[in-house]
């Protein structure tokens, strides 16, 4: 559903994302794990169609990440999303309806079961000024999906939320992807990466270190103990042994060779 072929993008002298290739099918939970500045917003802004590569492709349902075709497959959530303050969350979730020229009646519907989904009821009429953090990502996690999108991209979804809010948003991730719906998020959360994503991609300094399952992960990186920020924090911080091993080679993913000369390098920490 989403694929990224050789993709590079460059700020001037600064390269943000380099020659990252990745796929992430329909149903498939997919978390971009790395540190600030590793290139996971760069990345999700191509995938948008918000940010054109330098170099390499980005098809979203096959069609090209900047067109029509995939802008309406799309849902995008940003990490600082805007909510108009004049307006209540009601107000604003019927405005979007009319934006992406769903049928009123259709709309209606589907506005009454996101409101039941994400708990909104008791404020949902209030203006969009009143409201808490937590409430206000309620609406624009209800806003994006009211065109039922197939592809969900979330921006560092979780950050600021308390347990019941963050609740609320990983259930939503785990039943859209349970239902087909392609979901690619970024997190520092490496809990959340954890528990919840089917695929695992850790990104440092516009490189994709590793990725696949959590157990492919430590296959890959011959580490068969610890959590993954254990792995994390040995591929992506202090010194970067890790990293820097990686970093020598022209592939995206690891290589056994490649694997062998990390772990060691990690050992030898
Ligand atoms: N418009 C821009 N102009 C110049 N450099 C940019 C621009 N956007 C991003 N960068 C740089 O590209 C690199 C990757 O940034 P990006 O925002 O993609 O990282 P990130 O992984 O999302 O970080 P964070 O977790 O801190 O949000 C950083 O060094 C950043 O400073």
């Amino acid at each position: 559903m989403i694929e990224l072929r050789g993709v590079t993008k460059t700020f001037g002298a600064k390269t943000a994302v380099q020659n990252l290739s990745l796929t992430v099918e329909a149903g498939e939970l997919f978390a971009f794990l790395g540190p600030n500045g590793a290139g996971k917003t760069t990345t999700i802004k191509m995938v948008c169609g918000l940010l054109k590569p330098t170099q390499g492709t980005v098809l979203v349902g096959g069609h090209p990440a900047d067109t029509a075709e995939a802008r309406r497959l799309i849902a995008y959530v940003p990490d600082s999303p805007f909510l108009y303050d004049k307006l209540t969350g009601r107000e604003f979730l019927k405005f979007v309806v009319e934006m992406y020229g769903i049928d009123p009646r259709r709309g209606a519907e589907k506005i009454e079961e996101l409101i039941a989904i994400f708990e909104m009821s008791d404020y949902v009429d209030n203006l969009c000024e009143n409201y808490s953090h937590g409430m206000k990502q309620r609406v624009v996690f209800a806003s994006a999906l009211v065109h039922d999108p197939k592809v969900l991209i979330v921006d560092e979804p979780l950050v600021g939320l308390d347990p019941r809010n963050a609740r609320i948003v990983k259930d939503l991730f785990l039943s859209q992807a349970r239902s087909g719906v392609a979901v690619l998020m970024s997190t520092h959360l490496l809990s959340i990466a954890e528990e919840l994503a089917d695929t695992i991609g850790i990104i440092d300094q516009g490189r994709l270190l590793a990725k696949g399952t959590l157990a492919e992960i430590r296959r890959q990186t011959a580490i068969e103990h610890g959590a993954l920020e254990d792995l994390f924090l040995r591929m992506t911080g202090g010194d970067r042994p890790f990293a820097r091993a990686l970093r020598g080679s022209t592939s995206s993913a690891l290589t056994e060779a490649e694997a062998v000369e990390a772990a060691e390098s990690v050992g030898s920490q």
